[in-house]
C-alpha cells in the first residue's frame, strides 16, 4: 500500500496539470510509475487508507475472462463501473454502432476472447495462454492484449489496463501488466486488486505457484475535482497491513470462471480500513 501512497503523493507534489478534451477536465498527471505486487506470499495490495470495494474490482476482472460486452452482464456479477461508460458517454450514445442500452461494444474481454482478424477468424487469446502455460510452456509471447486500434470506434473506451504479459521461470508464474491511463483515487484502487488476482488465479488453473506481479502506469493522474480529497483527506491518514485474499481451491479451470465462479469465491481476511471516500467519476 505504500507504493500507492507514494504514487500518490508524487503527483500531488510534482504532477503537472493536463487538460483533457475527452473528459473537460485538468488533470495532474507524471508519466510512469511501476508497482509491484507479492502475489506468492498473499500480501493483497487493497488501499486502506480508504474503504476499498474489492469485489466490485474482481467483478469486473471476472467480465473481461469471460469476455463480457454488456454493462448489465457486469451489474448481474455485482459490478457498476461500466453503467456510465456505457450509457452516459455523449460519444458513444451518437455512435451507431451501439446495439443499445448497456452495450460497450468491442473493449476489453472480447478482444481478449475474441479479436477479429481480417481474415474473419476470431483468436481466443485467454485460451491460448491458459492452454500453453497448463503444458508448462511459456513461448515468450504468452500475452493477452485488448489494445486493438482497428476497433477503438466499436467501443465505449480504449481499454487502460490493456497488456498483459505472463511468463514461467523456475516453475513460477510471473505476470507484466501495462496500463496506458490511470485514475489513480478510482480505477488504480481497483486496478491493483485485478492485477494481484489475475495472476493468482491464472497460476491456480494452470497448476504453478504464483510469484511477482508488476504494474506500469504510464499515464498516471488524479482529476481536479479529485485533488482536495485526495490531498487533505487520503493523504494525511496512516496506512493499516495488508490483507490476504482467499480464492476458492475448487477453481481449476478456464471452464469454471467462465461457468459457476462468483464472488462468494472470494474472501478477503484481515481487512483494516478508514472511512470511505467518495471520489468524482468522469465520464
Ligand atoms: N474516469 C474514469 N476512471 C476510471 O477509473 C474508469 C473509467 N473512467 N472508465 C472505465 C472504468 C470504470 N472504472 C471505475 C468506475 C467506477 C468506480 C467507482 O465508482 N468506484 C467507487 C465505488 C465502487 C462501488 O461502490 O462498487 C469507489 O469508491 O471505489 C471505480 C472504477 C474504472 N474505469
Ligand atoms: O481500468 C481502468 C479503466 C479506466 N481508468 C481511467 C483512466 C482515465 O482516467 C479514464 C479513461 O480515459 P481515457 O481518456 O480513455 O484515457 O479511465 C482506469 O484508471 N482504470
Amino acid at each position: 500500500m505504500q507504493q500507492y501512497l507514494d504514487l500518490c503523493r508524487r503527483i500531488v507534489n510534482e504532477g503537472e496539470w493536463v487538460y483533457n478534451e475527452r473528459t473537460g477536465k485538468r488533470c495532474l498527471t507524471v508519466i510512469n510509475a511501476d508497482l509491484e505486487y507479492d502475489v506468492g506470499n498473499n500480501r493483497f495490495p487493497l488501499v486502506t487508507t480508504r474503504k476499498s470495494y474489492w469485489k466490485a474490482a474482481i467483478a469486473e476482472l471476472l467480465g473481461y475472462l469471460r469476455g463480457y460486452d454488456n454493462a448489465a452482464q457486469f451489474r448481474a456479477l455485482g459490478c457498476n463501473t461500466w453503467n456510465a461508460n456505457a450509457n452516459d458517454n455523449a460519444s458513444w450514445l451518437k455512435n451507431p454502432l451501439r446495439k443499445g442500452e448497456d452495450d460497450m461494444g468491442r473493449v476489453y474481454g472480447v478482444q481478449g476472447r475474441s479479436w477479429a482478424t481480417t481474415d474473419g477468424r476470431h483468436i481466443d487469446q485467454l485460451k491460448k495462454v491458459v492452454d500453453n502455460l497448463s503444458k508448462g510452456i511459456d513461448d515468450r509471447g504468452e500475452i493477452i492484449t485488448f489494445y486493438n486500434p482497428g476497433e477503438f470506434h466499436m467501443g465505449c473506451l480504449r481499454p487502460c489496463m490493456h497488456t498483459h504479459h505472463f511468463s514461467l521461470l523456475g516453475g513460477k508464474l510471473y505476470l507484466n501488466s501495462i496500463q496506458r491511463s490511470a485514475d489513480v483515487p478510482l480505477g488504480v484502487n481497483f486496478n491493483q486488486c485485478q492485477v494481484f488476482v489475475l495472476l493468482a488465479l491464472i497460476a491456480q488453473i494452470t497448476g504453478h505457484q504464483p510469484a511477482k506481479a508488476y504494474h506500469k502506469l504510464i499515464n498516471a493522474h488524479i482529476y481536479e475535482d479529485q485533488l482536495e480529497l485526495m490531498r487533505d483527506v487520503q493523504l494525511k491518514r496512516e496506512p493499516y497491513p495488508s490483507p490476504e485474499l482467499r480464492i476458492n481451491p475448487a477453481i481449476k479451470t478456464l471452464e469454471d470462471l467462465e461457468t459457476w465462479v462468483t464472488l462468494d469465491d472470494f474472501e478477503v481476511s484481515g481487512y483494516q480500513y478508514h472511512d470511505a471516500i467518495h471520489y468524482p467519476f468522469s465520464v
